[in-house]
């Protein structure tokens, strides 16, 4: 038990002031770069030309915010958190109402069942559940058709949080996107028009829960090795268990199975690194939009989640995620200008739209499908 006065109640087990930190000595880890959100919107541009270089290099970074004092982003990811406990606890055939693919067409949006994704050749299932609430159902944007979501979602105090915490993590995610579009000598807003708040596309928040740890030898995983689809994702999690792959990836997304980390002649060149939490920090990463809108200037790192390490690994394990993503009618297609390296000649991309590519990325991860072979 920790020293702050408990903000545990006798059923909660979202309660990140009072889990055992990080263990010491967990090897390997991720050393991600730390960029301060004020000094990033100060227009540091020593700062920005090294956010660039981090953002080509590694795809993933610590995004600070206890220097800002408007941003109440940490604040409200620990709300949400709350809510996703009270979200999580409704009954099975409660959720299974929301579940993901009860609109049609089939959408990303609702719940996601453990054991709905394939983690491996063999089919061994995934063990976390996610809710996933879509930034038009709580803005009132317009939809496709609007999600089942549980009515705790809507009452006003929790749709308010939402709805603030989803334009917040929007927009840092844009101020983001601006700096890069700068570094790569193109419009500052070249991304603006490709992510309106108010026009439909995928956003959502994801909340997650992942069960304690049940083997301390085998670890199951909670969610599979990949790269997300949108631009950029927002990421606030509390226990370890997030891990990066040591390369990044530049659109071959040809891996999504776990190959053993070595090579032929058995020198090890990638593996999984252990990605620690930090308070009032998120984590940052871009997607597979952000290299297909940049030909591969910019990277997307890989990750998956498994059980979190020592002491940690024995609680549930709850992430919140906002994933900023292209809007649905957008048609992902490479940026023009700058230090976008053109198309070869005779080289074309295919018409398709973020919706559908999303969903068909989204349905591949579920089946197992490796990615990079089936994509049109
Ligand atoms: O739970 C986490 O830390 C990461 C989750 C994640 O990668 C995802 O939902 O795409
Ligand atoms: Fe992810």
């Amino acid at each position: 038990m920790g020293s702050i006065a408990p903000e545990r109640t006798d059923s909660a087990e979202f309660t990140p002031r009072l889990y055992p930190p990080f263990p010491l000595g967990t090897e390997p880890v991720a050393h991600l770069d730390t960029f301060s959100l004020a000094e990033l919107q100060s227009n540091d541009l020593t700062e920005h030309a090294r956010l660039f270089k981090t953002c080509q290099n590694q795809g993933f970074f610590y995004l600070d915010f206890t220097d800002t004092s408007v941003e109440t982003l940490p604040q409200d990811a620990e709300a949400i958190g709350r809510l996703s406990e009270e979200v999580f606890k409704l009954t099975m055939s409660d959720k299974m109402r929301y579940k993901l693919t009860s609109q049609k067409p089939n959408s990303i949006l609702g719940y996601k069942v453990a054991g709905w994704t394939k983690t491996d050749a063999r089919g061994t299932p995934d063990t976390a559940e996610f809710m996933n609430v879509g930034k038009d159902d709580i803005l009132d944007n317009p939809t496709r058709t609007p999600t089942p979501l549980p009515d705790l979602v809507f009452e006003p105090a929790n749709r308010n949080l939402l709805a603030r915490y989803q334009a917040s993590c929007h927009r840092t995610g844009l101020d983001i996107m601006s700096i890069l579009a700068t570094q790569l000598g193109l419009a500052a807003d070249a991304f603006e028009d490709k992510h309106r708040l108010n026009e439909p596309s995928d956003d959502h928040v994801r909340m997650t829960r992942g069960p304690p740890r049940k083997d301390a030898s085998m670890p199951e995983i909670q969610t599979p090795g990949h790269t997300d689809f949108g631009t950029i994702t927002i990421l606030f999690n509390w226990l370890g268990g997030l891990q990066v792959w040591s390369e990044p990836s530049r659109g071959n997304f040809h891996q999504l199975f776990d190959s053993a980390p070595s090579n032929q002649t058995g020198t090890t060149v990638a593996e999984w690194l252990w990605v620690k939490p930090k308070p009032g920090h998120a984590i940052v990463n871009l997607g597979d939009a952000a290299v297909k809108f940049t030909g591969g200037v910019l990277c997307s790192g890989r990750h998956r989640v498994i059980p979190a390490p020592g002491e940690q690994g024995l609680l549930p394990r709850y992430s919140i995620v906002y994933f900023v993503r292209p809007e649905d009618k957008c048609v992902l297609k490479r940026l023009k200008g700058g230090r976008v390296p053109p198309l070869k000649e005779g080289e074309e991309e295919p018409e398709l739209t973020a919706q559908q590519w999303i969903l068909q990325q989204a349905l591949q991860l579920r089946d197992g499908v490796e990615k990079g072979k089936v994509e049109a």
